[in-house]
């Protein structure tokens, strides 16, 4: 049986969600010779750690008793009293997943899982992959920081996976390494990368007020956790950015031609995510149903689209047609069109469900049983 241990940093709801896929895949698992071994699990104020990181995880019962207390918004201290293990508190954990990193990363590729979505753990991926370990993202963050970060990050490129940054659970990633190591060049490519602002277009479209449906897709899952990095186009603008990056161009955020859908105004110097939700939100109902309606009266739909040509990349609304790919999307759907040499008339398209706990962390447990088959 092959072990394949893990410390995941972030258990919100694609944390948990992964630990629960961890949990009821395992019979599925061990057939295939399998055997995750979650050895912590972290949260923005502690760490907690299986009492002996050698040869043990955390058990079953305790990872979803771990779920059930990080939904009912408690502390992973809490957990103490339920099994073999121990809770390391702030400031602590930094230090502590490094020492673990140095004792298992070479010998068994420890996998460090961020599923937080912190700029901050950044630092500690960076240092572990110097220790021989795996890195496995659903955070866009780490990639989208400085040049400098992504190259650290990809200095070992076999042991970095991160599908889920980049349409939830959507193969986009893996197909565009396979394009790229074909040698095949990519000419354009025109997305909506974006499941919250492709589930917002649809519900206003059917008439739907905008401060309902962004409040729908945040309990679905599918927003970040603050909306306005989707109203805003950050987040799409982020998975531009890593697209663009894995094609070979060198560039940052601020090259990226952005289009928000809310003013300044409303932003998070001058707003908490409550307020905006509660306050901020329904003040931008009525444009945005009136630049559908305008749409509408042409045949048409409103979608937040991202094109990348070569080092160039804009995201935002564009007016197409009801009865084009990208018109036609419903739902949290993405859709992405790959145009290169060999995909030169009719683009490879990947389209799916592109936002979502559920899927994401599926990509992510992917992620994690593919990046192991470096280790023996
Ligand atoms: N939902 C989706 O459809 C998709 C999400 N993603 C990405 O997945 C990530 C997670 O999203 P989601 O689960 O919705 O987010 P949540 O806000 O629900 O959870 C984030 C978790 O990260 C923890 N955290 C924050 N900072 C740190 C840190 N420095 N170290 C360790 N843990 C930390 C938080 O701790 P605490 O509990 O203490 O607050 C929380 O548990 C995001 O980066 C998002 O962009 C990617 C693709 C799709
Ligand atoms: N908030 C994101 C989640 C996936 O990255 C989205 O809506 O697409």
């Amino acid at each position: 049986m092959k072990n394949i241990p893990l410390i995941l940093l972030g258990c919100g709801g694609v944390g948990r969600q992964l630990l629960q896929h961890i949990v009821s895949c395992r019979s599925l698992h061990s057939t295939q010779g399998l055997c995750l071994r979650v050895v912590g699990v972290g949260d923005t104020k502690s760490l907690v750690v299986s009492d002996d990181l050698l040869h043990k995880g955390l058990d079953d019962s305790f990872l979803l008793q771990l779920c059930r207390v990080k939904s009912a918004g408690e502390s992973l201290s809490k957990l103490c009293d339920f099994g073999e293990c121990r809770a390391i508190v702030h400031p602590e954990p930094q230090g502590k997943i490094l020492e673990i990193a140095s004792q298992l990363g070479r010998k068994t590729g420890l996998v460090l899982v961020d599923c937080s979505a912190s700029f901050d753990t950044v630092a500690v991926l960076k240092q572990a992959i110097d220790m021989g370990c795996c890195v496995v993202l659903a955070n866009k963050k780490p990639l989208t920081s400085s040049m400098e970060d992504f190259k650290k990050l990809f200095m070992y490129p076999r042991r970095i996976r991160h599908e889920s940054t980049v349409g939830a659970g959507l193969p986009v990633i893996a197909s565009l390494n396979r394009i790229i190591c074909s040698g095949d060049p990519v000419h354009q490519i025109i997305g909506s990368l974006s499941g919250t602002l492709a589930y917002v277009m649809s519900e206003v479209e059917d008439g739907k007020p905008l401060s309902q449906v962004v409040k729908d897709a945040k309990s679905l899952g599918y927003t970040e956790p603050d909306p306005r990095d989707d109203l805003g186009g950050m987040d799409v603008a982020r998975k531009a950015l890593i697209l663009t990056r894995i094609l070979g161009h060198q560039i940052n955020l601020d090259s990226i031609q952005i289009e928000s859908l809310y003013p300044k105004e409303m932003g998070p110097d001058v707003m908490t995510v409550d307020d905006f939700l509660d306050r901020g939100l329904s003040l931008l109902d009525k444009d945005i149903q009136a630049r559908v309606e305008k749409a509408a009266s042409n045949g048409n739909v409103l979608r937040y689209v991202c094109v990348i040509e070569g080092s160039r990349c804009e995201v935002g609304i564009k007016e197409l047609e009801k009865n084009s790919p990208l018109g036609r999307l419903r739902g949290n759907d993405n859709v992405l069109e790959i145009y290169t040499r060999c995909y030169s008339k009719q683009p490879l398209v990947i389209q799916g469900a592109g936002a979502g706990n559920d899927t994401t962390a599926a990509g992510v447990l992917v992620d994690i049983v593919d990046v192991q088959d470096l280790f023996s």
